[in-house]
């Protein structure tokens, strides 16, 4: 298929995804860079020196009839939860297609929205029409849509771990224990004094015990898949590399399996997808880093229990890379496109 390329648009531009998401666009043979809004009136290469002499633009203020008038067919949301539900708005009012990397429009439900995060939800009206961007569940409903709620990064690592377990009912569907590690760029460029070296570094620390807002969303998606509603006991924790997402889930078969069983039924469910890849052996975050792959790996272990383990690069495969995933199958390129 020959395409125009398409004039995108990145809103948040000084941030850790955005900076991720503009390396694999300028590399997408279909995507002209049209925008990058920010706060700062700055060179996007100052505020990303790697840029420098890849991407000779300024960032603009936020302004959706501006984004309008340079032609943006599609925003790319890297603004923080809140902010998104009031830039996106006006953005979809113009005919703009949003990706939006932010939990904004993940929840289906409001009132679960503001229970997690302590907030009102401000657009149910998007809301009941954005589509969850997995493209390994929800694929074939990605081409026509026009707001894309990307997935959290956990949840992905947590959701493509599990449900080939739960479609299958061959796990019990309340008490699974998600354990979940991710590196400090997780939180972000905009400081935070957890995320300080000093505190950081050297260090190993849970967060969020039993109230973290992935929660939910595992829970969405997975009561989705199993068409039956399924919890989770989801802990994550703060590791002092750069980058880098590592969940080990453990559930409770409903009948005794074998790794081999588990290896076919695994194969099965992902066959056919570019970036899911079923490991025999135990995956490492080091083995996914800077690229859209999650690596998965289940095993049954003595007692029983089923131990699924899933590696990640949490602003690639944890974000913009699925972000481009999921701009792929919107524009009907191949879905690897830019991502290999
Ligand atoms: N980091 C990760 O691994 C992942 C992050 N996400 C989600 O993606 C989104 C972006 O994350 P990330 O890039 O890490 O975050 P960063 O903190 O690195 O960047 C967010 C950017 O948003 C802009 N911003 C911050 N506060 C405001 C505000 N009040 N009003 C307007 N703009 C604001 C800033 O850009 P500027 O100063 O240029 O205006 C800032 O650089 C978040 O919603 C996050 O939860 C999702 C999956 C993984
Ligand atoms: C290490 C760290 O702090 N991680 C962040 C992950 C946030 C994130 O990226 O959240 P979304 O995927 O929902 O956008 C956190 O736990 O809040």
């Amino acid at each position: 298929m020959s395409h125009e390329r398409v004039p995108v648009a990145v809103l948040g531009g000084s941030g850790y995804t955005a900076v991720e998401l503009l390396k694999i666009l300028l590399r997408h043979p279909g995507v002209r860079i049209a925008a990058v809004t920010s706060r700062q009136a700055e060179h996007v290469a100052d505020l990303h020196p790697s840029l420098f002499g890849r991407l000779d633009l300024r960032c603009e203020p936020f302004d959706a009839d501006a984004l309008k008038a340079k032609g943006v067919q599609v925003a790319f949301g890297c603004l923080p939860h809140g902010t998104s539900m009031e830039s996106i708005p006006p953005l979809l009012a113009r005919g703009i297609k949003v990706i939006d990397l932010s939990a904004d429009y993940r929840l289906k439900d409001p009132a679960v929205y503001q229970q997690w995060y302590k907030e009102p939800h401000h657009d149910a009206a998007n809301l009941a029409h954005a589509v969850y961007g997995l493209p390994e569940l929800y694929g074939d409903r990605i081409p026509g849509a026009t707001l894309v709620a990307n997935p959290g990064c956990y949840p992905q690592t947590a959701i493509l771990g599990l449900a080939p377990l739960v479609a299958h009912r061959l796990v019990e569907l309340t008490g699974i224990i998600v354990d979940s590690k991710s590196g400090v760029s997780g939180g972000g460029r905009t400081p935070k004094l957890s995320f300080h070296f000093p505190e950081c570094n050297e260090n190993f620390a849970a967060y969020a015990v039993g109230t973290h807002r992935h929660t939910p969303e595992i829970e969405q998606v997975l009561t989705d898949v199993a068409g039956e509603r399924v919890e989770v006991v989801f802990t994550p924790h703060l590791v002092p590399m750069d980058r880098g997402i590592f969940s080990t889930m453990y559930a409770t078969p409903t009948r005794a399996v074998t790794d081999a069983e588990l290896l076919e039924l695994y194969r099965d469910y992902y066959r056919g997808q570019p970036f899911v890849r079923v490991r025999t052996t135990v995956p490492a975050t080091k083995d996914c880093a800077f690229t859209n792959y999650l690596d998965v790996c289940a095993k049954v272990v003595r007692g029983g229990k089923v131990v699924v383990l899933a590696a990640e690069d949490n602003l690639v495969r944890g974000a913009s890379g699925v972000a481009v995933q999921n701009f792929n199958r919107l524009f009907g390129y191949d879905e690897t496109t830019g991502l290999l």
